[in-house]
């Protein structure tokens, strides 16, 4: 039997001016899979997210007999250029989790998760942040889950972005969310928070069937947590397929030079770099990632040492 489509994308195209960002795209997600979207920088994998969420309007048709819409859970959010009228509704199913400001930083972590139930609330209570003693249990649970129900009164500023990262997906929890749609959620976080949070975004969708669609910027992650992968290049699906054929040499041949963005970086440069007192270090999450690996092969050597001594 097929697994039912929750998300349908048909024909998408945007413009922001002159420059079109996505070029007719389409593809559909089924409820319970786990989809990596990948492209180097400037792809339109945001934008992308934001038309699904309806925060950016598509374009209109362009060519009759193509209509262009995206419908969630067999519902248009948006239809030909406009959001709809039951993007309010649908917005509620749908757990939207950014790469940063994820959190208002001045309410406790509490509140914070909270707020996820405002999409399900009457006006009065969620206008004043009302919420009840039930709520504020069902938040905790959410906040168990991820990991972080110990840090509930801190200020969402007092959190670390990977702790920021989990109450965002507690948040989505709390709504109920059917579909989690995560933009870049660990592009900011070092390699052992970056884990933590994808390992919690698949825990979500092996276990309670939450269909995953997340943006990442290194195909590994892809690779590693995503069975299907769909990849961007300038506004555009260049494959949509299982994320194992995502090898070098494939995304060489897709990509060309652009490719060399979407993998970690070979450990030996950061080596280089650091030996020579270089500044630049192109991106800490990243570069942190290998300073652990170097880490891991010193601690080998020193521990194969150790023994032969
Ligand atoms: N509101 C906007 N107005 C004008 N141009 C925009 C707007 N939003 C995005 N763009 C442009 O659209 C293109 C795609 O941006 P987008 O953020 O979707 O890419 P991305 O793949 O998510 O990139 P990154 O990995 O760097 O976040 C970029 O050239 C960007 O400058």
């Amino acid at each position: 039997m097929k697994a039912e489509p929750i998300l349908v994308v048909r024909h998408v195209s945007k413009s922001f001016g002159n420059c079109q960002v996505l070029d007719d795209v389409s593809f559909s997600l089924s409820r319970g899979e786990m989809v990596g979207l990948i492209g180097a920088s400037g792809s339109g994998k945001s934008t992308l997210i934001r038309t699904i969420a309806a925060l950016t309007p598509i374009d209109r048709e362009k060519d009759k007999g193509a209509p262009c819409s995206i419908h969630l859970f067999d519902q248009a959010i948006q239809k030909n250029g406009c959001v709809t009228r039951a993007a309010a509704g649908l917005r509620s199913r749908v757990g939207v989790v950014f790469q940063q400001f994820n959190l208002v930083p001045r309410l406790s972590l509490l509140m914070n998760v909270c707020l996820g139930l405002l999409g399900r609330m009457s006006v009065i209570p969620a206008t004043f942040g009302y919420f009840t003693q039930d709520q504020k249990v069902s938040a905790m649970t959410a906040l168990k889950r991820v990991g972080i129900a110990e840090h509930a009164l801190k200020r969402g500023s007092q959190l670390s972005g990977g702790q920021q990262q989990r109450a965002a997906i507690a948040r989505t929890l709390v709504q109920n969310a059917e579909i989690i749609i995560a933009d870049e959620p660990i592009a900011s976080l070092d390699p052992s928070s970056a884990r933590r949070v994808m390992d919690i975004l698949a825990d979500l969708n092996k276990r309670d069937n939450i269909t995953v669609l997340v943006s990442l910027h290194q195909v590994e992650y892809a690779m590693r947590y995503c069975p299907r992968t769909i990849a961007l290049k300038g506004g555009k699906i260049i494959y949509d397929g299982p994320s194992s054929a995502l090898t070098p040499e494939f995304l060489s041949a897709l990509y060309g030079a652009e490719s060399e963005e979407l993998f970690l970086p070979p450990i030996e440069s950061y080596a280089a770099t650091i030996q020579t007192g270089a500044k630049s270090m192109p991106d800490a999450a990243v570069a942190n990632g290998h300073l652990a690996a170097l880490d891991q092969q010193r601690a080998a050597i020193n521990g194969a040492r150790h023994l032969n001594s």
